[in-house]
C-alpha cells in the first residue's frame, strides 16, 4: 500500500458554536491519487483547505500531512507585490533551480523572462502558472490546487492538468474544481461535501 500524504481523522469544525462545517469528517490521500472536492459555494472547500494549512484549528480531530504545497485561487494574492517572481521562487526554495526551468516552462506556456517581472506586469493567467511552477519546483507530498469558480481567465485548462496529474508519482493532489467534467476526467474520487458532512 503506498503511503499517506494526507489523513484527516474525525474532523469537526464551525465557525459558530454548534453550526458545523466539518462533524466527523475523514479523508485520506496517498501518493499517486488525485481526489476533488466538490461542493455548491459555501460548502466549506476553502475552510477544509485552510484546517490543512494550520491556518485555521479544528474543534476536534487530527490533521496529519506531508510536505505541502498549494496553488491558490488568486493568483495575484499569492505573490507579493513588489520584487519579482524568479526572486520570490528562490525565497520559497533556498536553492538553485535554473536548471530546472528548461524542461518545465514549455510545458506552462512560460517564458523565462516572465520570470524576472513583478506580479502587476502580468496577466492573471500567467500568473497562475508562475503558481503552478513555485508548487511543483517545491516537490510537494501535498498539492492543494483550489480553483477559481468565476475568473475563467484563470480556470486550469486542461494541459495543465495534464502536467499535475503526470506529477502523480511523487505527490498527492487534492482539487477543488466547480468543472465538474475536468473532475470526472482526472479523480480517483470525488468528495461531495454537503452542509457540514
Ligand atoms: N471567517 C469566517 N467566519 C465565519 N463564517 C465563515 C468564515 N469563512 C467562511 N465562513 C462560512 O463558512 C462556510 C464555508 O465557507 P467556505 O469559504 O469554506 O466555502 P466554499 O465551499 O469554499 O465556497 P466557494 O465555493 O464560494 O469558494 C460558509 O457558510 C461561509 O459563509
Amino acid at each position: 500500500m503506498s503511503e499517506n500524504v494526507l489523513k484527516v481523522k474525525d474532523l469537526d469544525f464551525f465557525y459558530k458554536k454548534n453550526n458545523f462545517i466539518f462533524k466527523d469528517f475523514n479523508l485520506e490521500l496517498k501518493k499517486g491519487e488525485l481526489k476533488t472536492i466538490f461542493g455548491k459555494s459555501g460548502s466549506g472547500k476553502t475552510t477544509l483547505f485552510e484546517l490543512i494549512l494550520g491556518n485555521l484549528k479544528a474543534q476536534k480531530g487530527e490533521i496529519v500531512k506531508g510536505k505541502t504545497a498549494i496553488i491558490f485561487q488568486d493568483p495575484f494574492g499569492s505573490f507579493h507585490p513588489t520584487y519579482t517572481i524568479f526572486e520570490q521562487i528562490k525565497d520559497v526554495l533556498k536553492r538553485d533551480f535554473k536548471g530546472e526551468l528548461d524542461n518545465i516552462l514549455p510545458k506552462l506556456s512560460l517564458e523565462m523572462e516572465l520570470l524576472y517581472k513583478k506580479p502587476y506586469e502580468l496577466s492573471g493567467g500567467q500568473l497562475q502558472r508562475c503558481s503552478i511552477l513555485r508548487a511543483i519546483l517545491l516537490k510537494p507530498d501535498l498539492l492543494l490546487v483550489d480553483e477559481p469558480t468565476s475568473a475563467l481567465d484563470n480556470i486550469i485548462s486542461y494541459e495543465t492538468m495534464k502536467l499535475l496529474v503526470g506529477l502523480l508519482d511523487s505527490c498527492g493532489i487534492l482539487l477543488v474544481t466547480h468543472d465538474i467534467d475536468m473532475a470526472k476526467w482526472c479523480s480517483n474520487e470525488i468528495i461531495r461535501l454537503e452542509d457540514g458532512k
